[in-house]
């Protein structure tokens, strides 16, 4: 098969817990980012690796706007993961922020994972973005088949084989080609086999049990905003931004039954919005309400009362104002 290495899990049980390899001591401590066009399945395999939900999935693209850390805990290393929004073609100030977000972690990290989906022939998208990796010349490119789970193994090999092509086209090796599944679970942990030695020796970064460095409230805050993008499918694809403008301990409870405040607004860019946002007679958005609370008490692991406000930003996108006072 020529150069190319495609790594698949062994058949015998793998012992994660003892350290791989025969410099047994070594502690290795480092960033890796995945990249890839929009719904290539980053945010999911980050949430993955961590084994908890830190970073935001939907079936709508483009919906990671923040730099979202998740931490990979082992005993021989730890492994940041730094989730990127898809690179993509700059239409408005978001998407060139965006885009420069992107560049700038490609350049900080110690390997970038290049996530490409099982399920879809590589397209000018991917191109796009592996001509750029191609400009990274010191940083080692791990070539990730997500959702393998879509397809047969007659339509994973072609596609290894693309890929493997793409890079040689290119004029680099990826260091690995590894497909994964990261809903099935499948070949997950041997991702982070192979990402560990590509990482620089040293200490751990991260306090033992942090999944993730992000602010809490931002986490709160991408949340609510998935939570209200479910169901709006095609109405309100990126015209939401959801700002958390307070979280308080509810003074006067007792020790035992603590409940925290929480008081976000959801931006739209139109009045016209506001009627599918909040639905009607305000079903919607009390609906919003009820399951992102959930989801923000299981991460936090505290009762919570929930103010939602839906606001008008208009034309928020395209306004560096509003964009800083976004959080962009
Ligand atoms: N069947 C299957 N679906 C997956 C897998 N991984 C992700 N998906 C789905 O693919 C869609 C996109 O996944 P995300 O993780 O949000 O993709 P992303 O690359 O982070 O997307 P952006 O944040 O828009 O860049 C979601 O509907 C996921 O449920 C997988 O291993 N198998």
């Amino acid at each position: 098969m020529g150069g190319m290495s495609v790594r698949t899990q062994s058949p015998e049980p793998s012992d994660s817990s003892e350290p791989s390899g025969s410099s047994g001591s070594v502690h290795r401590a480092g960033f890796a980012c995945f990249v890839g066009r929009p719904n290539a399945g980053k945010s999911t395999l980050t949430n993955a690796l961590v084994g908890q939900k830190v970073a935001i999935t939907s079936n709508r693209p483009q919906t990671t706007r923040h730099t979202v850390r998740g931490i990979v805990h082992r005993p021989d290393a730890q492994l940041i993961l730094v989730d990127t929004p898809g690179l993509h073609k700059p239409r408005t100030l978001l998407g060139e922020r965006l885009n420069d977000v992107v560049r700038t972690t490609w350049a900080e990290v110690d390997v970038i994972g290049f996530c490409l989906p099982a399920d879809q022939k590589i397209g000018p998208g991917d191109r796009f973005i592996a001509k750029e990796l191609a400009g990274i010349r010191k940083t080692p490119k791990v070539a990730i088949v997500t959702k393998t789970d879509l397809v047969d193994s007659k339509a994973l090999a072609e596609q290894l084989i693309a890929i493997d092509q793409l890079g040689k086209e290119l004029g680099f090796e990826w260091a690995e080609i590894v497909p994964v599944s990261a809903t099935g679970g499948r070949q997950v942990d041997l991702l982070a086999d192979l990402l560990v030695p590509l990482l620089p020796e040293g200490p751990t970064l991260y306090p033992e049990g942090d999944l993730t460095d992000e602010p809490e409230q931002v986490m709160v805050a991408e949340l609510i905003r998935e939570a209200a993008l479910e169901g709006v499918r095609d109405e309100l694809p990126h015209s939401i931004a959801v700002v958390v403008e307070e979280m308080l301990p509810r003074p006067d409870r007792p020790a035992d039954r603590p409940l925290l405040d929480i008081h976000a607004n959801v931006y739209i860019e139109r009045p016209s919005q506001k009627g599918i946002i909040i639905g009607p007679k305000g079903k919607r958005l009390k609906d919003v309400g009820i399951k992102s609370r959930k989801q923000i008490e299981a991460l936090l692991g505290t009762p919570v009362f929930l103010d939602l406000h839906v606001k008008v930003a208009k034309d928020w996108q395209r306004d560096p104002k509003q964009l800083r006072r976004l959080g962009f």
